[in-house]
Order: C-alpha cells, then sequence, then structure tokens
C-alpha cells in the first residue's frame, strides 16, 4: 500500500502515450481532471475563508488578536512535513498556505469593519 498520494499516483496515473491518438486522449482526459481538481480547490478554499467569520467573532470574545504567530508557525511546520511526504516544491507550496492565510486574514479585518 501507498503511503502517500503522490506514490499512489505515481504508480496508478503515470502513463506514456504511444501514438497521436492516445496523447490527444491523454492531454484531454489529463485537461479534464485538471479542470475538476481546480473547482474541489476553490470549493475548499471558499470553505477556508468562511471559517473567518467564526474565527473574528470568537477572537473578539477571548480578546484576541486576528494575526497570531505561533498558530502561524505551527501550520507552516504542518505543511511543510506534508509537501515533502508529497514530493512537492515546499517553497511553492508555502506561497500559497501565505495566500491562503492573507486572504483569511483579510476577511476577518472586513467583518471587524462592518461591525
Ligand atoms: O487560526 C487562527 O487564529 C486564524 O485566524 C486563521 C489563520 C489562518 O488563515 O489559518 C489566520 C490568521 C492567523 O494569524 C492564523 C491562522
Amino acid at each position: 500500500m501507498a503511503k502517500f498520494i503522490s506514490d499512489k499516483l505515481e504508480n496508478q496515473d503515470n502513463k506514456n502515450p504511444v501514438d497521436k491518438n492516445h496523447a490527444k486522449e491523454l492531454l484531454l482526459s489529463s485537461r479534464n481532471r485538471i479542470d475538476e481538481i481546480d473547482k474541489n480547490l476553490i470549493e475548499l478554499i471558499a470553505e477556508r475563508n468562511f471559517l473567518s467569520k467564526n474565527i473574528i467573532k470568537s477572537k473578539i470574545l477571548l480578546d484576541m488578536e486576528i494575526f497570531d504567530e505561533n498558530r502561524e508557525k505551527l501550520i507552516y511546520k504542518k505543511i511543510e512535513k506534508l509537501a515533502i511526504e508529497n514530493n512537492l516544491n515546499t517553497e511553492m507550496v508555502f506561497k500559497i498556505i501565505t495566500i491562503l492565510i492573507d486572504l483569511n486574514k483579510s476577511e476577518q479585518e472586513k467583518f471587524l469593519g462592518e461591525m
């Protein structure tokens, strides 16, 4: 049993097209799968973002700042481990996570401004 998704994908999905027709089919099916993945990613980003409302409401009651250095350090540590396990470029993945965290923080700021 493959331990990581990257190992599993390497065994199952690494196809070598043998002729032009096969190459065209493979390009099309890969692009279709990318479209599905992008849709899933957007839905997950929206869900992550939506949680900012619960977080800011809790932080107001708990008298906490929007920026939480320790939590962010922990997130980057976990993400680094996951990136390495999945053979992903850690620096690139960090950039994505930074954008997601910035998005969440700006949503929290927006909510605070509307109160
Ligand atoms: O966990 C929190 O306290 C959040 O506000 C969420 C979040 C994040 O996007 O993951 C955003 C800002 C904080 O600095 C840390 C983490």
